[in-house]
């Protein structure tokens, strides 16, 4: 379930602004989500700056915003039902208002009396008289009841339809339920059970990772320093407990920065991949942007006096990786990774395609809803582009390390799973499960790793290795 917010009705009487800032930030940010395609992570926080949000406000305004973009389908169809109306007949500023306060009478701790008004004050400032009116009348239906007994109005039934129902609840588009379910049971996981502990997981406020970056301080030094966890998985991640890791020390020196602990692992794997014969120290990154792998890699490439080949193509893109890469011996190159133009004959190979980003989704709050399925066919296409084009950069006996922020069995297995594929670009699979380091948590009968944020705590990276012959 989402996560609640602690606050309870702090906003009930206040003098100036009809609208509160920690309000009025989620709603322009919601504004600039539906209008222009924006990421509500790259907008939110330059309206916090503008309007001096910190702290427990700032956390609010944030909490408020990602829930909301999370929650979106599961909100739409409560105000569809709530209004008999379809949410394409709505205005955009009064939708974006009114899902902002469905999900704080829903899914928040905050007081129905403050979630009604707060919205019903801000419909009328954007909208005038009529449309608060409608606001108030939908949002005093919605207060009536809680989410539990909404989503058993507004989903399909459990007893007819167990995965629609789930998707419903933990507010997931049918077909990205669908993906999962396909994956789990490609993966051997084949208990609804598990479809439902995933769905939740992926429903709720992400944990930050921070990686500690080798030859630099070690995950026990960062998590003394920042007060957080070491990690369960990657020797480098640190689980920090609450707060801007941007604000920390060791992240503004470089020391650290913020990468999910899932791919810390491809980037290590990646490194450590055992080859036939001696590692020349030639590495690539054959889809570097925005560059978090690449740093990783870096740094290890810098360890063993190995130098790294970061491509990208998009120039805004390498612009990030080479901001990313400083001081690591990593050369950025924008070009398009079929047709590089860089000389074969690499160690190590990463390729971390170009995917639709279904195993991140806690981490990018509207992507759910914005992703369609047909984007998956197309990126397939791509992924065995960039494969093959991997596997004649590398040189006999090296690896290709081939990974998605996606566990789309199309994807996934669908690509490297291929005997066909693999013939083509001379490549045979290894087991990549020994390139976790020694975990209790299970990584099911390989050769790939598939890992969950259910299970591992981790966005859902797909990973395998593959030697070339
Ligand atoms: C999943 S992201 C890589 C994330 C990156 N490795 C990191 O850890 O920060 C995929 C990247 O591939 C890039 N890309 C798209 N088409 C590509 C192509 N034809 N060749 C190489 N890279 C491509 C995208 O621009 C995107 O930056």
């Amino acid at each position: 379930m989402g996560a609640r917010c602690a606050r309870r009705g702090r906003h009930d009487h206040r003098s100036g602004p009809v609208t509160d800032p920690a309000r009025r930030a989620a709603l322009q940010t919601l504004a600039a989500v539906r209008e222009r395609g924006a990421y509500a992570n790259l907008v939110l926080p330059g309206l916090l700056r503008d309007a001096r949000l910190k702290g427990r406000d700032a956390a609010f305004a944030t909490e408020l915003t990602y829930g909301t973009c999370r929650a979106q389908g599961l909100l739409d169809a409560v105000i569809e039902s709530a209004s008999g109306r379809s949410v394409s007949d709505i205005d955009g500023p009064v939708l974006d208002a009114l899902r902002l306060g469905v999900y704080q009478l829903l899914r928040t701790r905050v007081g129905a009396h403050a979630a009604v008004s707060e919205t019903v004050d801000s419909v009328k400032e954007s909208a005038g008289r009529g449309a608060s009116g409608f606001a108030n009348a939908v949002l005093r239906k919605v207060a009536r009841d809680d989410e539990d007994t909404w989503v058993a109005r507004v989903a399909p039934s459990a007893a007819d339809d167990l995965l629609g129902h789930l998707a419903m609840q933990y507010a997931h588009p049918r077909w990205i339920a669908e993906a999962f379910w396909e994956s789990l049971r490609a993966n051997g996981i084949r208990s609804m059970g598990q479809l439902q502990a995933l769905l939740a997981s992926d429903d709720a406020r992400p944990p930050v990772h921070l990686v500690a970056r080798p030859g630099e301080i070690s995950a026990d030094e960062l998590a003394l320093i920042v007060e957080g966890e070491v990690g369960r998985l990657s020797p480098y991640a640190v689980y920090l407990p609450g707060g801007d890791p941007g604000a920390l020390e060791p992240v503004r020196d470089g020391l650290a920065g913020v990468q999910d602990e899932g791919s810390q692992l491809v980037a290590r794997a990646a490194a450590v991949a055992p080859l036939d014969g001696p590692d020349g120290g030639r590495w690539l990154d054959l889809c570097a942007g925005p560059g978090g792998k690449a740093a990783l890699l870096g740094s290890l490439a810098a360890i063993d006096g190995a130098r790294v080949d970061a491509v990208e193509p998009a120039e805004h893109r390498a612009e990030l990786v080479r901001k990313a890469v400083k001081g690591l011996p990593v050369d950025v190159h924008v070009a398009d990774g079929r047709r590089s133009g860089l000389e074969p004959g690499y160690d190590r190979v990463l390729v971390d395609a170009p995917c639709s980003g279904i195993g991140a989704l806690r981490r990018r709050p509207e992507a759910r809803w914005r992703k369609q399925p047909a984007d998956v066919k197309q990126l397939t296409v791509l992924q065995r582009e960039l494969l093959s084009a991997a596997a004649e950069l590398t040189r006999p006996g090296g690896v290709v390390l081939y990974a998605t922020c996606s566990p789309h069995v199309a994807e996934t297995l669908g690509i490297v799973g291929d005997d066909e594929v693999l013939a083509a670009a001379g490549l045979e699979r290894i087991d990549t499960r020994p390139l976790v380091p020694a975990t209790d948590l299970p990584l099911g009968d390989g050769p790939h790793v598939q890992l969950w944020p259910h299970l591992h705590g981790t966005d859902g990276m797909f990973f395998q290795a593959l030697r070339k012959r």
